[in-house]
């Protein structure tokens, strides 16, 4: 058994055995005092886990566990800049795109060249800006579409009004034809973001761009394959930087958040790096007990390998956030998709949720049935905004007033004589409550989950940057693609074999 596997089993067991029959409501029942006590705020971002399945003494365990596996050491190691992602042989230094947090030459280097590169970004944010540009298309996928996509979509209350941007990513073909249709090619400009400058969709889709602009002259990318832009088309001087030592999903702090300074400035982009840098200074500094990022991990693995759960949703009760359960589906699941440990050796427990959800109130009219009465049990962070940017009183009290009716609901369940009306509840929840939605507190939310992402990775030992499990499907398609297109092709698999012969019928 893996050392992270014993230390969990150790750690949880017998706190789930204890507790094994024990309410949320009778947890706060025997302990009023945990709704204020268990609860952590980070500026802008306040946590309140009271109604987690966890107790005092559990959650000891938790804190003696997370010592135990090193996280102090392991943040320590992340923010310095050592080689974490040991199957590729790179740091993971997101955290120096906005810190300077990191005590190595190595890390300090990085922090240095994510300024120049801001600094680049803000000239060609300004260029564009000087120019009769009015619509800009970000051509990405994954790393290089969702984390801009989001928080472009969450802070629209932020947009200074400029540009109007687009997100193009799908390979389908359907994505490109209505996308571009009624923008201008003479007034937009493409961004094409891939950090490898080597992915199917966006090379496709990049070169729809590139012949319907009519020119390279709008045409921008952000790579750490220079070259290969280059090659592409893209002239080297709208080339920005990427680096190895950024995951895909980690990186909507460097230059693959272009289209967000486009659309909320540069001023709005450096409040978002300084609501994550907030949550990086209280990360590594704050004790393990008052650690916002630690907490939201062990209450993510007591859930996992303590209760047994195994999914979580996420719940944001804004319209703004609709994207977030997709944003954390990657980076969640990405990173944390793992069997083995970085010594190839099986992780022993199990790891990754699978993670859903949806934007409240319509969810609840939609999957909340489940969620009081299916027969799984799913845990679920429900996401608040305290102040809206809206004139609508009643509605924000009528979003408020259901976002705490339903984890109060989920949590204490109700009685009743008919089967079919009672509520189980016991069902656990996080709730996370920000002041406003501005760049502060969304770069605070999002820096969070990937340090609460970091280390859960650490409790499971497992590696949360790399991602092999996407590999094969795209070797595969590559050896298929000649026969989809009707080329003679050697095709093994009788059953994709006779998918071919189906499609190939019905053309
Ligand atoms: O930025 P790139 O290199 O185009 O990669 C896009 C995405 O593809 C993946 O490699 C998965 O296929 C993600 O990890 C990444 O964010």
């Amino acid at each position: 058994m893996s050392a992270a596997a014993r230390r969990l089993q150790q750690a949880l067991a017998p706190h789930a055995r204890r507790l094994a029959d024990t309410r949320i409501t009778g947890l706060v029942g025997a302990d009023p005092a945990r709704a204020t006590t268990l609860s952590l705020r980070v500026g802008p971002l306040y946590a309140n886990f009271a109604r987690q399945r966890f107790d005092t003494q559990a959650l000891a365990a938790l804190h003696a566990l997370a010592t135990e596996a090193g996280l102090p050491q392991a943040l320590r190691a992340l923010f310095d800049g050592a080689m974490v992602n040991a199957s590729e042989q790179r740091p993971a230094l997101h955290t120096a795109l906005r810190s300077a947090l990191g005590a190595t030459p190595v890390a300090r280097d990085a922090h240095a060249q994510a300024r120049a590169a801001r600094s680049r970004m803000a000239a060609m944010v300004d260029a564009l800006a000087a120019s009769d540009v009015t619509d800009i298309v970000n051509v990405g996928i994954g790393g290089s579409d969702l984390g801009p996509r989001l928080v472009v979509d969450a802070l629209k209350d932020a947009h200074s009004g400029r540009f109007r941007v687009h997100f193009l990513t799908n390979v389908d073909g359907s994505d490109a034809f209505h996308r571009l249709r009624g923008l201008d090619p003479a007034k937009t400009a493409a961004i094409l973001v891939s950090k490898s400058f080597g992915t199917q969709e966006t090379l496709l889709n990049g070169a729809i761009l590139r012949d319907w602009l009519g020119g390279s002259e709008r045409l921008h990318a952000v790579s750490a394959n220079v070259d290969r832009a280059q090659a592409f088309g893209v002239d080297p001087a709208r080339v920005l930087p990427m680096w190895d030592w950024v995951g895909g999903r980690y990186s909507l702090w460097s230059a693959v958040g272009f289209s967000i300074a486009l659309a909320i400035g540069m001023d709005g982009f450096e409040a978002l790096l300084a609501g994550a840098a907030e949550m990086d200074a209280h990360v590594l500094e704050a004790p393990l007990e008052a650690n916002l990022p630690v907490l939201h991990a062990l209450a993510a693995v007591w859930n996992r390998n303590g209760l047994g759960l195994p999914t979580h949703a996420v719940l944001p009760y804004d319209e703004r956030l609709a994207l977030l359960p997709a944003y954390l589906q990657q980076l969640v699941m990405e990173s944390l998709g793992k069997s083995v440990t970085p010594d190839g050796e099986p992780a022993d427990v199990d790891t990754v949720p699978v993670l859903w959800g949806g934007a409240g109130t319509n969810s609840q009219h939609s999957f909340f049935q489940a969620l009081h009465q299916g027969t799984q049990t799913v845990p679920a962070d429900f996401i608040g905004i305290v102040r809206p940017d809206h004139p609508y009183a009643e509605n924000h009290a009528a979003l408020l007033s259901n976002l705490l009716a339903q984890t109060e609901a989920l949590a204490n369940g109700h009685a009743a004589d008919d089967a079919q009306k009672r509520y189980p509840g016991n069902r656990p929840s996080t709730l996370l409550l920000l002041d406003a939605l501005t760049p502060r507190s969304l770069g605070a939310l999002i820096a969070l989950y990937e340090h609460s992402v970091y280390l859960q990775s650490v409790l499971w030992g497992i590696n949360a940057f790399d991602q092999w499990g996407v590999e094969l499907g795209k070797r595969i398609a590559g050896e298929l693609l000649p026969a989809v297109k009707g080329e003679p092709a050697r095709v093994e698999d009788p059953v994709t074999r006779a998918l071919l012969a189906e499609i190939a019928a019905r053309r």
